[in-house]
């Protein structure tokens, strides 16, 4: 099993002091910074593209990108993103034409690539993929919006996953994202989940050492009874 990662959200970072607010969770225990990318198209919002992400590497930072892409195409964007100073790159398969290409060419490029599955989209076309997947990404909220509550059909999709990865492509991540929080995060955990996403849940708290401190406290619970 993968270490569990926890990767705040910038989608609920304050932007006008972006570079200050990813130092601060990367301080405060984070692992991984999820950068959310939105087009307008695919999903009805709008945010920041390899600019930023080029922003945040001239900044200083230099904690993994996980450059989560909610847009159509993706293609276009891909070397951009891996120039930009990105890690990893997930886009939603039905946002491509050609997923087995798009995975491809986040890998030619120097990145870790991933396929990220909505609420209701069907986990099917991994099995044909999957070596070509180093990250699998749920959503467990409709994609778009920061602050939404976790669906609960997510745990058992979550159980599905795991079983697939395990059987496919063992190495491969497991990601969950939308709605996590201290309350709910064992639970995804347990699911099967290494890689969890906050952001309201992060950049929401007072405290941003406290949130992430309460959330690794339940995965360690988690880990314990596994
Ligand atoms: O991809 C996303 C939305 O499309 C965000 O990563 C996600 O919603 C995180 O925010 P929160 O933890 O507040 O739900
Ligand atoms: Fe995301």
């Amino acid at each position: 099993m993968n270490k569990p990662w926890i990767a705040p959200s910038i989608l609920s970072a304050d932007f006008a002091r972006l570079g200050d607010e990813v130092n601060a969770v990367l301080q405060a225990g984070a692992d991984v910074i999820h950068f959310d990318v939105m087009d307008n198209h695919y999903v009805p919002n709008l945010t920041i593209g390899p600019l930023v992400c080029q922003a945040l590497r001239d900044h200083g930072i230099t904690a993994p990108i996980d450059v989560h892409l909610m847009i159509k195409p993706v293609d276009r964007i891909i070397p951009d993103f891996a120039a930009a100073g990105a890690d990893w790159i997930t886009f939603h398969p039905e946002a491509s034409e050609h997923v087995d290409r798009s995975l491809s060419l986040i890998r030619e490029h120097g990145c870790k690539a991933g396929l990220v599955f909505n609420p209701a989209t069907p986990l099917d076309c991994l099995r044909y993929v999957a070596d070509k997947v180093d990250m699998v990404l749920l959503m467990s909220v409709n994609p778009g919006f920061g602050g939404q509550k976790f669906i609960p059909g997510t745990v058992d999709k979550i159980r599905e996953a795991r079983r697939l990865i395990d059987e496919l492509n063992p190495g491969a991540r497991l990601e969950v994202d939308g709605g996590i929080k201290a309350e709910n995060i064992r639970q995804v955990a347990e699911a099967g989940a290494d890689t969890f996403v906050a952001g309201s849940a992060v950049f929401g708290a007072d405290d941003y050492g406290q949130a992430i401190a309460d959330m690794r406290k339940e995965l360690e619970a988690a880990h314990r009874a596994g």
